[in-house]
């Protein structure tokens, strides 16, 4: 995987908010077919770091290079058009509205009738019930209920669904089993794994380094802004990681000097 060029490379980037230094030189490289684990506690700048892979922070230093190509622009818009979708637990889904309308949202198909527009439902229920079934949702739940009947673990199938059917090239989960009971919890680690092995690349946002290590690839901590470990899980156990995010990458410094 190392040897082909990596799908974003984040290079010496800085951010700033205000006086407050929130991302302090951070270098990291995410490859297509690959699930990283991106952890570290509270306040360690995991989700300012996604954000502005997402578009939604321009940084204030350093460069995003996107399949290669030097990222100049900083907007969700662009984000979702080259194909990244961030998955959260309590966005990204309308509750009064269908499972079909929000396997949609935002890009519903139209068809013309007599040369008029309208939303093509039928495309978007046949499209729908098939990718839920795909995705596990229980036999009686239809693509033309409402989203707010659904428990937490197949609101994330629905989402997951979306972003494998539209064809997304990163899939960034933030913590995507909170709330969620053990099987549930299962069910969209599985997705995730077989998100990579489509050839995604998955970036799983978790405090649990235990979960993780079981699933990712490669592990990076965060802490205080910086990349503290950036590591293949075959090379550390959860323990030592874990070790690692509790002495606050002094572990770290030691092991280099
Ligand atoms: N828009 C903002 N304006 C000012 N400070 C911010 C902003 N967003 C984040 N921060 C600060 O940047 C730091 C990193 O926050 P971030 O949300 O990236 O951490 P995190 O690792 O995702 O934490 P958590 O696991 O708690 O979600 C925090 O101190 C936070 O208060």
């Amino acid at each position: 995987m190392s040897d082909a060029h990596p799908l974003i490379q984040v290079k010496n980037l800085d951010l700033y908010f205000g006086s407050f230094h929130a991302l302090k030189d951070v270098s990291v490289d995410f490859h297509a077919g690959e699930l990283v684990g991106l952890v570290g506690d509270n306040g360690a700048g995991k989700t300012t770091l996604i954000r502005v892979l997402c578009g939604i922070h321009k940084p204030s230093k350093g460069e995003v290079y996107f399949d290669g190509e030097l990222v100049t622009e900083f907007h969700p818009k662009l984000a979702i058009d080259q194909g990244i979708e961030t998955i959260q637990q309590s966005v990204g889904l309308c509750d009064n509205l269908s499972i079909a309308r929000n396997f949609y949202l935002g890009r519903e198909p139209m068809k013309k009738i007599v040369g008029i527009p309208f939303l093509d439902f039928k495309q978007m229920r046949s499209m729908s019930t098939k990718v839920i079934r795909a995705f596990g949702l229980r036999d009686n739940v239809s693509a033309d209920d409402e989203v707010e009947r659904l428990s937490g673990g197949e609101r994330q199938s629905v989402k997951i669904g979306r972003a494998v059917e539209f064809k997304n090239r990163v899939v960034i989960m933030d913590e995507p089993t909170n709330h969620l009971s053990v099987r549930e919890r299962e069910h969209v680690n599985e997705l995730a794994v077989q998100l990579k092995e489509q050839g995604l690349l998955v970036i799983y946002i978790t405090h649990d380094i235990f979960q993780v290590h079981k699933l990712a690839d490669r592990v990076v901590i965060m802490e205080n802004g910086e990349k503290i470990e950036d590591a293949s899980t075959d090379s550390m156990t959860a323990e030592q990681l874990e070790e690692v995010i509790r002495q606050g990458g002094r572990l770290v410094e030691k092991m280099g000097s």
